[in-house]
């Protein structure tokens, strides 16, 4: 359901004071189906229209009178759903430079289904332990531990607001459907595709700065200082013998994971600069966008005026 920030109603033909009016008797059935709830309205003596989130229009109309009363609805400011977006792609096909990139400018929660799991080993937990084992022979960690450990970011009240970003989730089909029975259906599908001598190159020579958490490349992005050269770490899964694996897997997988999306998929050519595969994803994530707030304006606008 759609937010309304606020909405003012003044009556224009009524003696009655508006803030005298409960939600219900102010604003009978002729107005309930409106995409909006009591909680999230507010009555105010004077017309002012109050908005205090990004908002994607605000509507002037005269609503019929329904029972004698009538009632100008001054503003209507309606908050479309936010981003869901999924991105996939090999190991090192760039997803978590794309994903910085992206969370920064449209300030979605970036969940990783990676980091989650490094989280949970570096915490030491049971289903830490377990995903190690199938980490380190480059296999995907079963879905008893993955399903669940994404779902409940995903109903994270940050994500629920922000919208998200999934990254390195769904990797076969089985998660996918999971996803799909929880009711998280995403607006677009992104694959990163690069060749994989490339990709081979581009993890053996990966590493991270603890203190920081930028990710270096020995060779294309090397460290700024000795300093940092000296404290980088390099994961544990990044050799060449298990990347290789990794590859298999992926390959594996993501004809299946794909034909669930094949509607929605951007495929993207990621072996290009990071901001020329950034321009595509940012043109059409500007279109999804743009198409999720005409689409809010057309059923408020078929709403209000039923
Ligand atoms: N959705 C997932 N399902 C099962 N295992 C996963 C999933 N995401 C990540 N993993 C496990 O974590 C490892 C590292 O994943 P990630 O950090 O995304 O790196 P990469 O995509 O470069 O392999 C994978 O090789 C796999 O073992």
């Amino acid at each position: 359901m759609a937010s309304c920030s606020s909405l003012s109603f003044t009556p224009i033909s009524s003696n009655s004071d508006p803030q005298k009016h409960s939600f219900s008797s102010l604003v009978p059935s002729y107005l309930s189906h409106l995409p909006f709830t009591s909680s999230h309205l507010s009555f105010s003596k004077s017309s002012s229209l109050h908005s205090r989130q990004t908002l994607f229009r605000t509507h002037c109309r005269r609503v019929p009178p329904p029972n004698g009363a009538s009632f100008l609805v001054l503003g209507c400011a309606q908050k479309a759903e936010p981003l869901r977006i999924m991105i996939s792609g090999a190991p090192a096909s760039g997803k978590g430079t794309q994903c910085e990139l992206i969370t920064d400018k449209y300030g979605l929660v970036h969940i990783a289904a990676g980091d989650l799991l490094r989280a949970e080993i570096a915490a030491g937990s049971e289903n830490g332990k377990q995903a190690k084992e199938y980490m380190d022979k480059g296999k995907l960690v079963p879905n008893e531990i993955v399903v669940t450990m994404v779902k409940e970011r995903l109903n994270g009240p940050d994500s629920q607001e922000k919208g998200w970003l999934l990254d390195g989730y769904p990797r076969s089909s089985s998660q996918a459907k999971a996803l799909k029975e929880f009711g998280f259906q995403p607006d677009l599908f992104i694959l990163l595709e690069v060749p994989e001598e490339i990709l081979v190159e581009r993890v053996v020579g990966r590493r991270l700065d603890p203190v920081t958490g930028k990710i270096y490349h020995l060779k294309y992005s090397p460290p700024e200082t000795e300093e940092i050269a000296a404290r980088l770490t390099q994961r544990f899964d990044d050799t060449e013998e298990k990347v290789k694996l990794r590859l298999h897997t992926h390959h594996q997988n993501v004809e299946a994971v794909l034909s669930m999306y094949k509607d929605i998929t951007l495929k993207v050519n990621g072996s290009a600069s990071k901001q020329e595969v950034f321009g595509q994803i940012d043109g059409a994530l500007t279109q999804v966008l743009e198409q999720k707030q005409g689409l809010w304006q057309h059923r408020g606008t078929q709403q209000i005026s039923m």
